[in-house]
């Protein structure tokens, strides 16, 4: 065994350092973000993506008061507790055994019939949509099972936040999709925002076996991530925020006002094709 190789002390003595690593692990908040923003984002160089104001505030105020109308579910309560309302379909609850339930795709055509009640023309997705394929400036399509199309947009409100976990469709539910990921992003458009609470944390930390030890049903005990850098987004009303999802992020719970936001996931294809789905 060479044994300088190896010697901490001889190695420092002899070597200059020049090349000093940025964590790069920030919150780029602009109107108009650029397709090199979300392949940094992509590449784990950047924490989140934030449009300010991408909606404005009185188009989020109609949608909240259109929204009083239709029927908010929870997630799978064995797969997500305590629950969480929703309104439209989440894939994750259907997942099952290498595809996902036949339900999927009742569930799927009732909200967007729904959906289409609730926004008439002006549909806010479609705003979000087209801002997204201007900065990705490729295919942006919703993701496919099987050659039929999911559900996009889903509206969630979350009051008690949301325990420490990652979302990574490759490693949780391998094969099911008609794409291949080489990342994913988690988007949120936070529709109404508390005045308390609610800020989303993300950690610079992805998962790892040995975090199973520390598991709490859907997600971790923090603990897992607390030497890790993080950032926190308190969203204000009509904020588009991307982040990676396949790192560690939580929420805080809110004290007061409602949080709501139209999620969904984008994958980057190997065909450099954004896949979107909730
Ligand atoms: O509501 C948020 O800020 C993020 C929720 C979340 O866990 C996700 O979008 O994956
Ligand atoms: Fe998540």
């Amino acid at each position: 065994m060479n044994t300088a190789l190896h010697d901490a002390a001889l190695v420092a003595e002899n070597t200059e350092v020049i090349q000093h690593i940025d964590p790069l692990f920030d919150v780029l908040s602009k109107d108009e973000p650029a397709r090199s923003d979300l392949v940094r984002l992509a590449a784990g160089t950047l924490a989140a993506v934030r449009i300010p104001h991408h909606l404005s505030a009185e188009r989020c105020a109609e949608l909240i008061k259109a929204l009083d109308t239709a029927d908010f579910d929870t997630y799978d309560e064995r797969r997500i507790f305590p629950p969480v309302t929703k309104f439209g379909p989440a894939v994750f609850d259907y997942y099952l055994d290498g595809t996902i339930r036949p339900e999927y795709w009742e569930h799927a055509e009732r909200s967007r019939a729904t959906w289409k009640q609730i926004v008439g023309d002006d549909d806010p997705l479609d705003t979000l949509v087209a801002e997204l394929r201007r900065i990705w400036q490729g295919p942006v399509e919703p993701a496919t099972v099987g050659g039929r199309e999911l559900f996009v947009g889903m509206v969630r409100e979350l009051t008690g936040g949301a325990r420490m976990h990652f979302d990574e469709l490759m490693r949780e539910f391998p094969g099911v999709f008609d794409h291949e990921l080489v990342a994913q992003f988690g988007f949120n458009c936070y529709i109404s925002v508390p005045e308390e609470g609610g800020e989303l944390v993300v950690y610079r930390r992805r998962w790892k076996p040995s975090d199973d030890e520390k598991r709490i049903g859907y997600g971790w005990n923090e603990s897992v991530a607390a030497d890790e850098p993080r950032v926190q987004v308190k969203p204000t009303v009509g904020d588009s925020v991307w982040f990676d999802s396949r790192n560690y992020h939580a929420i805080n719970p809110n004290t007061a006002g409602r949080r709501l936001s139209l999620a969904f996931f984008c994958g980057v294809t190997t065909e450099n094709k954004l896949v979107l789905w909730s």
